[in-house]
């Protein structure tokens, strides 16, 4: 069953991870090494099974190597889940002993945050591999790399706005933004700072309050993003929140966001083309943040990682040109994009096996 369903994702390995002492139990993916060694970040979450663990990282990885393809970088996908509660069950332990694994695979997978992780867990991660990324500055990392993916995807709606509307006036139109953590709770600043209006919603209710308190968005329920009137739709949370049951409700143009895997299939993408909501490939849109972490593999540069993001807002016009030149919807057009470049570049190098391990120049003993 699992090899079955690791050679329909066509994932090259995953390995679980198991430490009984430190209460790990965690599962690497690695995708495709195509274009370099696989980059992603690492999900923690109290998943309500092993299948359900599973699929996530092998959904999510999937969506690292086309991100990074489409985003022009050389690397490949790769994903991590630890399950547990991001709330409850840290412990430096813990995280020691999921930087033991990463290490293990001599290169081939490298780690950074995703949902229910930030720097500080990096931080022990690094103690034991410097297969990590997004750590603190203090070592010559990136730190956060939520402010980038924010600013990534402003980049990302302003090709969007562009290509819907023929203008760039973020402040102009109405967002409803599902999910106020690291990165939505950025994203929603740059909308206010841009004179948007703003409704936000969040299973976290503090999160909520800040948006509302600090930044003057407007609350709404949790179920009722989906009913808001608003031009724009950015699903900041979790993945598959466009869906069979929600795409009736969705009164939105454009849909634009930073969370992973937003389509739960792709008819759905389909049927949005179908309904003229412009659907901007998330993969493609939240790039910064890997962007940004990529960056420490060579040294860090924060004026260039400025600059990368900018490339965002191209690739989402390149990806809008396909589409219409091809006849095809948009999510389908990044994944045709993406694939191109890896099959044409996979012609010219072999699988990354670990020999050429990544520099990590400027960090700690380097
Ligand atoms: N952090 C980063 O740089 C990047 C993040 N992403 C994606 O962006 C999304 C958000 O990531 P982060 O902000 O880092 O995670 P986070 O864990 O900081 O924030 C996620 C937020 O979503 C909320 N949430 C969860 N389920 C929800 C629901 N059903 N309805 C409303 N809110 C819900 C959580 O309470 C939390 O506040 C994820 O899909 C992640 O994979 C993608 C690229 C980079
Ligand atoms: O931004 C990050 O944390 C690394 C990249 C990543 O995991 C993602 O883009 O989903």
């Amino acid at each position: 069953m699992i090899f079955e369903t690791i050679s329909t994702s066509n994932h090259e390995e995953v390995v679980f991870c198991h430490n009984k002492d430190a209460g790990l139990k965690a599962i690497i993916a690695i995708h495709n090494t195509v274009l370099g060694p696989a980059l992603g970040g690492t999900r923690m979450w109290p998943y309500a099974s092993e299948e359900e663990a599973l699929k996530d990282v092998l959904r999510l990885s999937r969506g690292m190597t086309y991100k990074a393809a489409v985003s022009g970088l050389n690397l490949g996908g790769g994903k991590a889940v630890i399950w547990g509660d991001p709330n409850k069950d840290k412990s430096e332990a813990l995280f020691r002993a999921f930087g033991r694994f990463v290490n293990s695979l001599g290169g081939r997978y490298i780690t950074a945050e995703d949902v229910g992780i930030d720097v500080n867990d990096m931080e022990y991660v690094l103690r034991e591999t410097d297969y990590v990324t997004g750590v603190h500055q203090v070592h010559g990392g990136s730190g956060d790399p939520s402010p980038f993916t924010a600013y990534g995807t402003l980049q990302g709606l302003l090709a969007s706005l562009q290509v819907k509307f023929g203008d760039e006036d973020v402040g102009k139109y109405s967002y409803a933004v599902q999910g106020v953590g690291h990165v939505g709770m950025e994203f929603v600043k740059l909308l206010r700072e841009r004179g948007a209006k703003v409704f936000v919603t969040d299973i976290n209710k503090a999160a909520v309050q800040r948006a509302v308190d600090e930044f003057g968005c407007e609350a709404v329920a949790l179920d009722d993003i989906y009913d808001v009137d608003a031009d724009v739709y950015s699903p900041t949370a979790l993945g598959g929140t466009i869906n069979e049951q929600t795409l009736p409700r969705l009164k939105c143009k454009v849909i634009c966001g930073a969370a992973n895997n937003q389509l739960a299939n792709d008819e759905i993408g389909v049927e949005l083309e179908k309904r003229g909501m412009l659907y901007a490939p998330d993969y493609a849109v939240n790039a910064g943040g890997l962007m940004n972490v990529s960056l420490e593999i060579d040294g860090y540069n924060r004026e260039r990682a400025m600059r990368m993001m900018r490339t965002i807002y191209y690739n989402l016009g390149r990806i809008f040109e396909i589409a219409d030149r091809d006849k095809i919807p948009t999510y389908k057009a990044a994944d045709r994009m993406a694939e191109e470049r890896i099959t044409a570049i996979g012609k010219l190098r072999l699988p990354h096996l670990g020999a050429a391990a990544p520099r990590f120049q400027g960090r700690r003993g380097n």
